[in-house]
């Protein structure tokens, strides 16, 4: 690689990470308060026994898959698991509704199947309008189950259908998805704390 182009791939390099920054620090800025309704919103719903499903297309899906991960599993404190479920794991259930249906359904018929009353759906679109996530938010609207979202700065498909949407103030995907993983574990930790925390009923 000659000088000229090492330059050139430092600068993209650099101003990826400035915007990351940027769109953090707005996010922290805009967000904090509406994270914090969130993990009360879970926390409630898993005090109660309630599951949660998470789902997004591409980048989002890998999201869901993290943090369904990190409630199952644990993520910074030692304590039970949480039931959370990832709606983009099974190839051959979302294989058979994209094939048999409609690909819009692939989230929406899983919830269908598994979603109760106060179960909370939690969709991820960076823009907002992935026709199979704003689906799949609708019907958990329509049926009492409490629904989460996380989007892009625009207004979105998702908002009629989400009791709390949290809106990343950037205006490229790769920003929108750095701010939704930084979001997602913040919201992790928030619900771990509240469910166990210090001065918790679990932990005196
Ligand atoms: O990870 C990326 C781009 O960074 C892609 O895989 C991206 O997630 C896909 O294009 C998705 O289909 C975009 O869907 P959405 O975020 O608009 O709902
Ligand atoms: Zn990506």
């Amino acid at each position: 690689m000659n000088t000229d182009m090492r330059e050139r791939m430092k600068a993209i390099a650099e101003r990826a990470f400035l915007e990351s920054i940027e769109a953090k620090r707005n996010l922290c800025r805009e967000g904090t308060e509406l994270l914090v309704d969130m993990a009360a919103l879970l926390a409630g719903a898993f005090r109660e026994n309630r599951r949660l499903f998470i789902f997004g297309n591409g980048g989002s899906a890998a999201d869901a898959q993290h943090l369904a991960a990190e409630f199952v599993n644990r993520f910074q404190l030692e304590r039970p698991p949480l039931p959370a479920l990832a709606l983009t794991v099974d190839s051959s259930v979302m294989t058979s509704i994209g094939n048999d249906f409609r690909f819009d359904d692939i989230f929406a018929r899983q919830l269908q199947a598994l979603a109760q009353p106060g179960d909370v759906a939690f969709g991820i679109s960076t823009s907002g309008r992935s026709p199979n996530v704003v689906a799949a938010l609708r019907w958990a609207r329509e049926h009492r189950v409490r629904t989460i979202g996380f989007c892009g700065r625009a207004r979105s498909d998702m908002d009629p259908h989400c009791d709390l949407a949290l809106h990343v103030p950037a205006a490229l995907t790769a920003r929108i998805q750095e701010c939704h993983i930084t979001a997602g574990h913040i919201l992790c930790g928030l619900v771990e704390e509240m469910l166990f925390g210090r001065g918790t009923e679990s932990n005196p």
